[in-house]
């Protein structure tokens, strides 16, 4: 993908995800990936391959790298060796503000918001080009009406984009975050444990948000529920100590002996 402005990327990366039915084809390539921190090798000759349009688990016991792999992916981590090519070019050296413009987007661990701001003003503000203005935020007067309505519709905060964040309760502002992945228009997008902290409604509600960006997304989910996993992945990478241990259909990968063994605790 052509690096562009964040408008030229929007309207291109919409296009290029219509064009794009799920397939066999690899669209983000780790390979060869090594990333120590001092003595401790946290990704050891690691490669991994996520299809195009496909929804990947990434599984794996504390301490296996996943969070480290995200960070290699994003450039907020540089590799020691090895490379990540995403849609056919390098990833790798690139900082992390490229990389998000070449349609990577990320969630975090931890939710971090504007406590006095709404829901529409976070999407606004995500959703913003360079003219864009605090008075214009807080007025309201936004271009991107429509596509703030439809990312809440997505992220089922359509009542809430009135609300200022410290009045969300924990799942609405882990919803918001994927609002705020989405705004940026990514084409994969990388989830670090969304449902951890979340209760088991709101566990249902993420499933089917999740659910529904299907098709429209490529997406790699870091996630500890292994029953969320096996409900809303189509294939699974098991880490274990940096390295890829299986990758296979979900129950493929809860059948596999070594897996249960690290993992699952059978
Ligand atoms: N910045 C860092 N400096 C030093 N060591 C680190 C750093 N980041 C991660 N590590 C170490 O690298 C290893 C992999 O950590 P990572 O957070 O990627 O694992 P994880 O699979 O995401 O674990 P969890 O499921 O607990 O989140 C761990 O041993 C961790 O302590």
């Amino acid at each position: 993908m052509p690096d562009s402005t964040e408008s030229e990327l929007s309207s291109g990366s919409q296009d290029a995800r219509e064009r794009r039915p799920a397939g066999d084809d690899s669209i983000l390539t780790v390979d060869g990936l090594d990333k120590t921190f001092g003595s401790l090798v946290a990704i050891d000759d690691l490669d991994l391959e996520v299809r195009e349009g496909e929804v990947h688990g990434l599984i794996g016991p504390n301490g296996a790298g996943k969070t480290t792999l995200i960070n290699l992916i994003t450039g907020e981590l540089k590799p020691t060796s090895g490379s990540v090519r995403f849609d056919g070019e390098e990833l790798t050296g690139l900082s992390p503000s490229t990389i998000a413009k070449r349609g990577v987007g990320r969630s975090f661990q931890v939710v971090q918001f504007f406590p006095e701001m709404t829901v529409r003003e976070h999407l606004h503000l995500a959703l913003r080009d360079p003219t864009t203005t605090v008075t214009s935020i807080l007025h309201g007067d936004s271009d991107h009406e429509d596509r703030i309505s439809e990312i809440a519709d997505v992220v089922h905060l359509e009542e809430q984009l009135g609300t200022v964040a410290k009045n969300l309760s924990y799942g609405e502002q882990r919803y918001l975050e994927i609002g705020l992945v989405l705004a940026l228009d990514a084409d994969l997008i990388l989830f670090d444990e969304p449902a951890a902290g979340l209760n088991s409604a709101e566990t249902e509600d993420l499933r089917q948000i999740i659910d529904d960006l299907r098709g429209d997304y490529t997406i790699l989910i870091i996630e500890h529920n292994i029953d969320l996993v096996r409900r809303l992945v189509d294939r699974i990478s098991v880490l274990h100590g940096g390295s890829l241990l299986a990758t296979g259909a979900p129950d493929e990968i809860v059948e596999n002996e070594r897996v249960k063994e690290v993992y699952l605790g059978e």
